[in-house]
């Protein structure tokens, strides 16, 4: 039985074309049976560092938060306390600051499409100011191994690894979460319903996502079946976004995954980077003929999947944030 979630070392790519080949089957298998992997050898220093950032960041006094919080953001950055954002009409325990590229606040003029609220400034913790510095930087250098990634996907495809770059140039559309999943208050009379994160699947092209060592997140392998990803130190759990199944009629998939919750008293910690086309950028067919081949994306009535970024993220924003768009957008 072959591991549920394969280990790709990514050094494999550059010893030589037998173990580049071999490393391009191994990539390939991953990515169309289980949409999963863990990416080793990568050469990115700096995750345990941001990690603890990230647990000092939400050890802060409730105050700061607060003064972070995205409802006051029209671009959908800032902090969310428990049960702000939503999956699928739930709320998700956890509590979260996103993150993008650092850009003035703009509003998008009449006739442009909604998603350009996207781009935007970012709001940081005063009480934290290392944070912004490592994020920024963390965010150039994920950057680059996701263009990589993206790039050896398409090889591994035999489709010419270029062909995606026109959707992220000159810049893909980037998206960063730091998370912290507490565990449910074993004191308190009632218990949230509802996972970490809800059972959702990623919408851009591809998810480098660092966890700390408590475990958590699960994917579903078959209908109903859900596995662990294990903990792997130093290792990214790799997943795929819609935008590769849209882009690959359905031979790559973005596969539906969730976080459970801690147990009580345990602290879990993750920052997922979201590497995704430009938001009006459309994906077209691969010309692949593995892709060729394919049937076609899942068909889910609850979760269209456009081909066009920024619609693909408009259906996520307006279920994930109805507070912030009845305040700031309420023609959505
Ligand atoms: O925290 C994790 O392990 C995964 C989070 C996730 O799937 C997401 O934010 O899209
Ligand atoms: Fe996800």
């Amino acid at each position: 039985m072959p591991e549920a979630i394969p280990v790709i070392d990514l050094r494999d790519s550059e010893h030589g074309p037998k173990a580049r080949a071999g490393f391009l089957n191994r990539l390939r298998a991953a990515v169309h049976d289980i949409g999963f992997f863990q990416l080793t050898g990568h050469g990115v220093t700096g995750a345990a560092e941001l990690l603890d950032l990230t647990r000092r960041l939400f050890s802060l006094p409730e105050s700061e938060h607060a003064a972070l919080d995205v409802l006051n953001s029209p671009h959908f950055r800032g902090y969310s306390a428990m049960g702000r954002e939503r999956t699928r009409g739930i709320p998700d325990q956890r509590r979260q600051l996103d993150i993008g590229p650092e850009r003035p606040a703009r509003s998008p003029g009449p006739g442009e499409p909604a998603y350009q609220w996207l781009v935007g400034p970012n709001q940081w913790p005063a009480a934290l100011p290392e944070l912004r510095p490592a994020v920024l930087a963390w965010m150039d250098r994920l950057t680059s191994l996701s263009h990589r990634m993206l790039r050896l996907i398409l090889e591994s495809l035999e489709t010419p690894e270029g062909f995606l770059d026109d959707v992220v140039t000159p810049e893909p559309q980037i998206h960063f979460k730091l998370l912290h999943y507490p565990g449910p208050d074993a004191t308190a009379g009632s218990v949230p319903k509802g996972d970490g994160a809800g059972t959702h699947k990623d919408y851009g092209l591809l998810t480098l996502l660092v966890q700390d060592d408590k475990g958590g997140l699960q994917v579903a392998v078959e209908d109903g079946h859900f596995v662990d990803v294990p903990v792997l130190p130093d290792a990214f759990v790799v997943n795929l976004g819609e935008l590769l199944e849209v882009a690959t009629r359905g031979y790559l998939k973005a596969t539906v995954h969730r976080v459970v919750r801690p147990a009580p008293g345990v602290d879990r910690y993750s920052m997922p980077f979201f590497y995704s086309p430009r938001l009006e950028a459309s994906v077209r067919p691969l010309p692949s003929r593995y892709v060729s081949a394919a049937g076609g994306v899942t068909v889910d009535p609850d979760n269209p999947l456009f081909a066009c970024y920024g619609d693909n993220v408009m259906k996520g924003l307006t279920r994930g944030f109805p507070e912030l768009i009845a305040r700031h957008h309420p023609t959505w």
